[in-house]
């Protein structure tokens, strides 16, 4: 055969799931009659046994692949010679090999010399244009665009068609290949230069391609106009509010907006149910999580300088009939320790928030925290450890002795002008100063969590928030319990959900509550 004869043609790989269903000869030879039948030129073949099935049943051309996982390469796709041997010794009339640029077993240009050899075509299967470039240099008939997106880094989700674009530039014998799965994508592939276009998953991998219809599927109907699992969270910072859709502690949708201090509640409210408006009707709840604490439904402020609340503002009341649905209101971070517990650092360590006791402390320009306690959570004023004056924190609020913003005050009264962040950064350069600013805010948070440990003996302790979760600030943590009782030692892990903890722990609340009513 000529590299010409493939111009223009749709090729089917069929590479079933490894070890699945379908991974025997006859799905094999099956899929493949039935890619011809459709109009398919040419198929696409992985193992010595599979492609002299394939060989045995049909007359077109077959690219033939062995794919291996070696020990010492990250080369997977036909590493050896003997391989290609192999391939065209079972009835192969295109040999494809990684062509990427990596340590492996035999070079490209070995491949190549070897299927020439035989008089049969080479396929590179390339990650790059650098690697299309010297496989044209070695020989290759064909370069495909195979192994983009699959050399590190994360897998993209779509194709690579700039690659293709680029390729076409070198070659008119660009295959193009990889993450082709739908029709749209494949008339594109084609368009951008592509001489042939395989497409293998979206046709033969039918567990994939299941499994992307019944993701589609579940998702739309979990966040359906009627949204009986759907909750509209909200998390008002004293900086910025953000809303989210969020089902069975996935957030489908999210948007952020400045929190304008000036403006108070019932604008903050008013501009939320604006910012929202597209998803009404999509949620049958709306859980609200709030700096300050929550009493009876009413939200006060524990320290106005966050955020200036009035006293007793009926937050619940005022924000049932803005939305016209039931509401729960509950404190920040005691949200953010729920949605630790139930979807984040407690869901990761399950052995050790077995009990059902995590404390959450988010250390940041303040310090918050939340509490649960026997797989439920504490609310009311429970967790705000910012504000405990305990022995180690004298007459002050411990917060005003350890968080961000003492952090920047003591580096000023020191002679720096730094933010928190700025004396991390010199701390890690390795300045005196600095480094000893974070070792005594450190100092504290560990005192506080043994003290913590000594009163809730929690199975975990979630540290969050932008000082506690910079670099090193936890080891530090750690180091303040070295030589401590294994039993009596604070057990500290960073928290996972990041700024989403809050919506994602008062979503949760919400859909609970409305279980436990209905
Ligand atoms: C990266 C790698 O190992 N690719 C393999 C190469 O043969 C196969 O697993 C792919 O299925 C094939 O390239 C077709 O691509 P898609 O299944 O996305 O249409």
């Amino acid at each position: 055969m000529f590299a010409e004869d493939l111009k223009n043609s749709l090729i089917v790989s069929c590479q079933p799931v490894p070890d699945g269903p379908t991974d025997t000869a006859d799905f094999v030879v099956g899929f493949a009659k039935a890619a011809i039948d459709a109009g398919a030129r040419a198929l696409r073949i992985e193992s010595v046994a599979y492609v002299a099935a394939v060989r045995a049943a049909v007359a077109v051309p077959i690219i033939g692949i062995v794919k291996r996982d070696l020990a010492d390469s990250a080369v997977r796709i036909t590493p050896f010679v003997a391989d290609a041997e192999a391939l065209m010794a079972a009835g192969a009339d295109i040999v494809a090999f990684d062509a990427t640029d990596r340590p492996r077993p035999s070079s490209v240009e070995a491949l190549v010399q070897a299927v020439k050899a035989r008089g049969k075509l080479t396929m590179a299967d390339c990650a790059s244009l650098a690697d299309a470039r010297r496989a044209l240099a070695a020989g290759a008939d064909f370069v495909g665009t195979t192994l983009s997106g699959y050399v590190g880094g994360p897998e993209p989700v779509d194709p690579d068609l700039d690659l293709i674009a680029a390729m076409r530039r070198l070659t008119p014998f660009v295959i193009a290949e990889g993450r082709i799965r739908t029709t749209e994508q494949a008339a594109a592939a084609a368009r951008a230069g592509a001489h042939a276009v395989v497409v293998g998953s979206a046709i033969t991998r039918t567990e994939h391609v299941t499994a992307w219809f019944h993701d589609a599927v579940t998702s739309a109907y979990r966040s359906r106009p009627d949204g009986e699992n759907a909750v509209l969270a909200i998390d008002i910072g004293g900086t910025k509010t953000m809303a989210a859709l969020v089902v069975e502690g996935d957030v489908v949708e999210d948007i952020t907006v400045p929190t304008r201090r000036q403006d108070g509640p019932d604008t903050w409210l008013a501009g939320i149910a604006e910012a929202t408006r597209s998803w009404a009707g999509r949620y049958a709840r709306v859980g609200i999580a709030v700096t300050g604490f929550i009493e009876d439904g009413h939200w006060s402020a524990l320290n106005a300088a966050t955020l200036n609340i009035p006293h007793r503002y009926p937050l619940l009341g005022r924000a049932a009939a803005l939305f016209g649905v039931p509401v729960l209101a509950i404190n920040d971070a005691q949200a953010a320790a729920w949605g630790e517990f139930r979807f984040g650092a407690g869901a990761a360590s399950p052995s050790r928030d077995g009990h059902g006791n995590l404390v959450f402390l988010t250390i940041s320009t303040g310090i918050g925290g939340g509490i649960v306690i026997n797989g439920r959570p504490l609310a009311g004023l429970a967790g705000h450890f910012g504000l405990i004056r305990g022995p180690s924190a004298g007459q002050s609020p411990l917060e005003d002795l350890t968080s961000g913003r003492w952090m920047a005050a003591e580096a000023a009264r020191l002679g720096h002008e730094a933010t928190a962040a700025e004396i991390f950064t010199s701390a890690g350069e390795g300045a005196p100063w600095a480094n000893e600013i974070v070792a005594q805010s450190a100092f504290r948070a560990a005192t506080l969590c043994r003290d913590i440990q000594m009163m809730l003996d929690p199975g975990l302790i979630v540290i969050g928030g932008g000082i506690g979760l910079a670099g090193g600030y936890i080891e530090r943590m750690r180091r303040a319990f070295d030589g401590m009782d294994a039993r009596v030692t604070p057990r500290l892990v960073p928290a996972l959900l990041g700024s989403r903890a809050g919506v994602v722990g008062v979503a949760n609340l919400a859909a609970e509550t409305s279980q436990r009513q209905t």
